[in-house]
């Protein structure tokens, strides 16, 4: 579980509170308190996720993206700071062992859906963060067989 703090900023063009990424892991359930700031990218543009009380934030992870083969989308998404609010999220994350192998589920995939996705466990992602090459791809880009 992350607990996320956001200090208000009083120029909240020249920062982020946490850059674009997608969740590594099978899903996390979020909860945001009312202050806005999370944004999901949805064709091309930044959309903000209205909080709503007595609610969750659901999304999808990587490793739900390459055990469904495609069909459910691991998220890109941000977090802008507040110009006048301190922002409190708590990320609860459901994934597996580290050293589990996450593969396309083999119920999902024949001739007209072939495996999009290479094994992945916990090892090829610290290998790929822990690279000095300049992170052009996502580590979700670089598990897909092209
Ligand atoms: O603070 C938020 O709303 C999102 C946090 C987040 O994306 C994360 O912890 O992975
Ligand atoms: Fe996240």
């Amino acid at each position: 579980m992350v607990l996320n703090c956001y200090p208000q900023c009083p120029e909240p063009d020249l920062t982020l509170g946490m850059p674009s990424h997608s969740d590594y892991g099978f899903l996390t359930i979020l909860l945001q308190d009312e202050a806005e700031g999370l944004q999901v990218l949805h064709e091309g543009k930044w959309i903000t996720v209205k909080p709503l009380s007595n609610s969750f934030v659901v999304n999808v992870g990587d490793h739900l993206e390459i055990f469904s083969n495609g069909r459910y989308k691991s998220v890109l998404h941000r977090v802008l700071v507040n110009p006048s609010k301190l922002r409190v999220s708590v990320a609860s994350l459901h994934s597996l062992p580290f050293d589990a192998i996450v593969r396309p589920s083999t119920k999902l995939l024949n001739e007209a859906n072939p495996r999009r996705y290479k094994d992945t466990d916990f090892g090829s992602f610290v290998d790929y963060i822990s690279t000095c090459d300049s992170k052009e791809k996502s580590f979700l880009e670089s598990r897909k067989l092209s």
